[in-house]
Formats: C-alpha cells, structure tokens, sequence
C-alpha cells in the first residue's frame, strides 16, 4: 500500500518519459509551422506587346510559380508606351518599325530580374492596323512583321512569335481578361465537374461579363447570350475552370474609331463638290486644311476624289453628326434572326459589360461614364456646342489630335452602342467603362497570353480540403492542446484528489 502511494513523479523512468512527450510535441508544433512557412516567392514574368493601329503597348505580367493556375493571380507588373505611331505606319520604312520597340525591350530588360530572363516568354500579336495593311499589301505587312520580329529576337527572353490575330481572337482573349481579372471563372455552378450538363448549358454556367473593345481600326463585341450562337463565325467554346461556356463575338474591321471618323469625312466630301468639308461632329470654330490622302489611302475607303486638298469646319451639331455617322451603318438585309448592323448576326444582349480601350478614354474625358443613356445625350450635345476655342481654353493639357476628335468620338460610341449594338435605356447601366481592373488593364493582350502560357486550366484545379493557414492552425491547436492535456496530467498525477477514488 506504501508502495502505491509514493508519488510516481519521483521515478526517473516516469519523468524521462514526460519529457521525452513533451519535446516530441515541441517538435510537432516546430515541424509543422516551420515546413508549413511558405517559401520565398519564385515569380514568373510574360511580356506581350500589343501592336495596334495607332500605338504599341508592351505589358510585363508577374505571376507566383506555384501558384499559377489558379484564377486571378497574374497581374500587370509594369507598361511602357512606345513611342511614335503603329507599327503598320512603318510600312515604307520596315527596319523603324523593329527599331521602335527597343526603349520599352531595354525597360523590359531592367524590370524582370536577370536570372528570369531566359524562361520569360515575349509574345507580340497585331490587330487591325495590320490587318488593314496585309490587306492592301501584304508584302509590306510581312516585312514589317519580320522586322518586328528581328528586333525581339535579339533580346535574352524566350520569343514566342510576332503574329497578326484575328479579330475573333482579338475579342475572346479581351473577355477572357476581363473575366479572369474580376474572378468570374472562379464560380461553380454547383454540379460536379464529371456530371454531363443539359444542352441549355450557358443558362446554368457562372455568369460572365461581356467584353466591348473599341479600338482605332476595328471594334471588337464578345459576351455568353441566353440562346444558341447559330452563326458559326460568331461562336467560340470554351472549358475553363471546370465549366463550359458558348461565346457570341464579333469584330468590325474599318469601325474602330479613326476608320469610321475617315469613312464618315469620305462619306461628307462625296455630298457636295466644294472643297470645303462643314462637319458638325467638329466644335464650332474648328477648321483644319486637311489633304484628301490621309481619307483616301484607307483601305476602308472606297470613294475618290480628284483634288488634293480640302478645308474641314465645325459647326458643333450632335443630332446632325449621329445622322453623317449612321450613314455608314447597314441596318437592312439581315438574313439572321437578328443582326447587329451590315448583316452581321448578334443574339439578344446578355448581363453585364466591361467597355475599354477607346470606349473609355473617351467617355471617360466627356464624363459619361456613370451617367444614363439619356443624360450621356445631353451632356455630349452640350460638349460639341462648345466653341473650338473654348475647349482648347478649358483643356489646354490635352493633345489637339484627341481633343479635335472627342465630339465626334463620342457620338460614334453613343451610335455604335445604341444603333450598331441596340443597347438601350433600360440596359445602357449594365455597360461599365473601364480602363483596368486591380491593377491591370483591360484589353486582350492578358487573356493571349494566358492562353498561350496555358495559364487557364480546363478543368478546376485540384485544391487541399484546407487553406495552407487553417492546416497550420489546426496542427497548432491540437498540439497545444495536447500540452493542455499533458500538463493537467502532470498536475493531478500524484494528488491524492484524483487519484483518491483508485486507493481507497
Ligand atoms: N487619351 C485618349 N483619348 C482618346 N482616344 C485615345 C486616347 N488614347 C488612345 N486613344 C485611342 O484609342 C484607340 C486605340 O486603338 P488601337 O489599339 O491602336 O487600334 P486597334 O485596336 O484598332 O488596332 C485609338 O483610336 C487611339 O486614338
Ligand atoms: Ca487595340
């Protein structure tokens, strides 16, 4: 009986083994959290330049390696504007157009770290100033293309190709961005991956945002409609992220915004034989001698004219403009069940839209883009009834060309929207302008080279049932209770409180 009651603590054996249980459970918690730490971040770059009809952009993006496919996680490191006009402005001069893009190539150099640059892909992809040009000629759009080309080749990054892309892809990487950066695709829908869905499947697929792309040369229209897409040129399937989506898209070469303002000018000039141009989607005041080839040389253009030279004036008139500008829409003849405009089909619009590139720059100067259709009306009437001097008074930091051009810009936008693309009243507050989201901007060079970098997975990545954090805390709290446990052990142990009921 003595024997029993001698406290067991006093045994060497029993104390080694406490210890030895309580340095194990040290090491639990120590293991878990340190293995658990994440580690320094690898990031991984990708440049794309965005080589447009008016300008080039090239975009670096950044993403943390073990991380990338899940959505949302590539972002916009940096953007250098290159300087001085598209690159198929070269088209007389090849060699300037590789030569232009090496400012914005050396800042690339300096802003990825060095040790990168031999895995970072360079994409460059052209639209519709390029389009225009291969058109028109297409040996010199080749040799432009080799020349930018050759110039990305020289550079330490992995070259990925120097393309012209279709207008089609053009609008499905433009909603791809949009969607992937507002985290649209991270949504399920709340069947399982392996459950084979009803046809109507875009009825029960996340909502997506619908894409408007104006741009100088062409414009671009994508977004997932209710109903079947039943022109084939229009449609485009995608798996993403565990779910199927059937896009509608449509891009209007020659209805970018400085094509349709030539197409508009040649349309003017052909009403009257004089040599001056009175145009009232230019403010009151404004006149310019302007030569007849800037108009003429577009391949959008088909009329022509003898003289070399004409004189454009303003007269400020946002009803007369609308009427010039639907001049150059077809709204007859659609052999579809609807059509957009020319012929061209278009299903029901559908949920909400993200309108960037020009679309914004331009609401956004004219302030339009919060307001309701009927007010974007108004305050646009009063912008072009402002006299030419008073606006360059009102904004002296604005460069002449975009300033000369907002009212008639702005009214294309509001015709193009409204007439081209029968937005209404009801559903004008569903077009978001945009110009980035986070940090990125909106446009079709992130969606390319998601793409191309298969940074999107078709089916939804596996995740661990619990975060990275709520696995550390679980190792943690069952550790420490576990000392809990161990230590009120230790307390009660030897007192004859607990242990009371055992030796009597
Ligand atoms: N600050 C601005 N204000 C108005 N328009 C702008 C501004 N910055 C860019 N733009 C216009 O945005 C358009 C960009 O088109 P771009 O991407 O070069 O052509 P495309 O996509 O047709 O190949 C051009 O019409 C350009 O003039
Ligand atoms: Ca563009």
């Amino acid at each position: 009986l003595l024997e029993m009651k001698k406290n067991p603590w006093h045994s060497p054996w029993v104390i080694a083994l406490a210890v030895l249980i309580a340095l194990g459970i040290i090491a639990l918690v120590t293991t878990a959290v340190v293995q658990n730490k994440p580690l320094p971040k690898k990031f991984k770059y990708g440049i794309v330049l965005d080589a447009g009809s008016s300008h080039t952009s090239l975009y670096i993006y950044e993403w943390p390696a073990e991380k990338q496919n899940d959505t949302g996680v590539v972002k916009q490191l940096h953007v250098c504007h290159v300087k001085g006009p598209g690159i198929s402005s070269y088209s007389t001069d090849p060699k300037r157009a590789g030569a232009s893009l090496q400012e914005c190539m050396n800042e690339a150099k300096v802003k990825i770290p060095e040790r990168r640059h031999n895995e970072t892909p360079v994409y460059l992809g052209a639209t519709a100033g390029m389009r225009l040009l291969r058109k028109e000629n297409s040996s010199a759009s080749d040799k432009v293309l080799s020349s930018v080309a050759k110039s990305l080749q020289s550079y330490p990054f992995q070259y990925h190709g120097a393309r012209i892309i279709t207008g089609q892809e053009e609008g499905a990487y433009g909603w791809i961005t949009v969607n992937y950066l507002s985290e649209k695709f991270k949504q399920s829908n709340g069947f399982p991956s392996d459950v084979p869905l009803p046809l109507s499947i875009n009825t029960l697929t996340p909502s997506t945002m619908g894409a408007l792309d104006l741009g100088g040369a062409s414009t671009q229209i994508t977004f997932v409609p209710h109903e079947e897409v039943v022109s084939k040129d229009n449609a485009l399937d995608f798996r993403l992220y565990g779910n199927d989506y059937k896009v509608y898209t449509h891009s209007f070469l020659c209805y970018g915004k400085d094509q349709a303002l030539k197409v508009v000018l040649a349309e003017q000039l052909q009403e009257n034989d004089e040599d001056v141009l009175v145009n009232p989607c230019f403010n009151k005041g404004y006149t310019k001698n302007m030569s007849l080839s800037s108009i003429y040389s577009s391949p959008c253009v088909s009329t022509r004219r003898n003289s070399s030279y004409f004189f454009h004036r303003g007269t400020g008139n946002t009803t007369q403009c609308r009427e010039s500008i639907r001049k150059i829409f077809n709204f007859t003849g659609c052999p579809w069940p609807r059509c957009s405009f020319n012929g061209i089909y278009q299903p029901q619009l559908q949920g909400s839209f993200g309108a960037f590139s020009a679309f914004y720059f331009v609401m956004n100067f004219l302030n339009l883009t919060t307001t309701t259709l009927e007010v974007a009306k108004e305050k646009l009437a009063a912008y072009c009834s402002l006299s030419w001097k008073d606006v360059k008074q009102n904004y002296p930091k604005i460069k002449d060309k975009y300033l000369e051009e907002y009212c008639f810009s702005g009214t294309y936008i509001l015709t193009l929207l409204e007439e081209g693309y029968n937005f209404t009243s009801e559903n004008w507050n569903n077009i978001e302008f945009i110009k980035k989201i986070g940090d990125s901007d909106a446009g079709w060079t992130l969606g390319y080279m998601l793409n191309l970098t298969n940074l999107i997975p078709a089916e939804s990545p596996a995740v661990p049932p619990l975060p990275h954090a709520g696995y550390v805390a679980m190792m943690v709290l069952f550790s420490l209770l576990l000392v809990v446990l161990f230590v009120i052990g230790y307390k009660c142990f030897g007192r004859p409180s607990c242990t009371s009921q055992k030796y009597t």
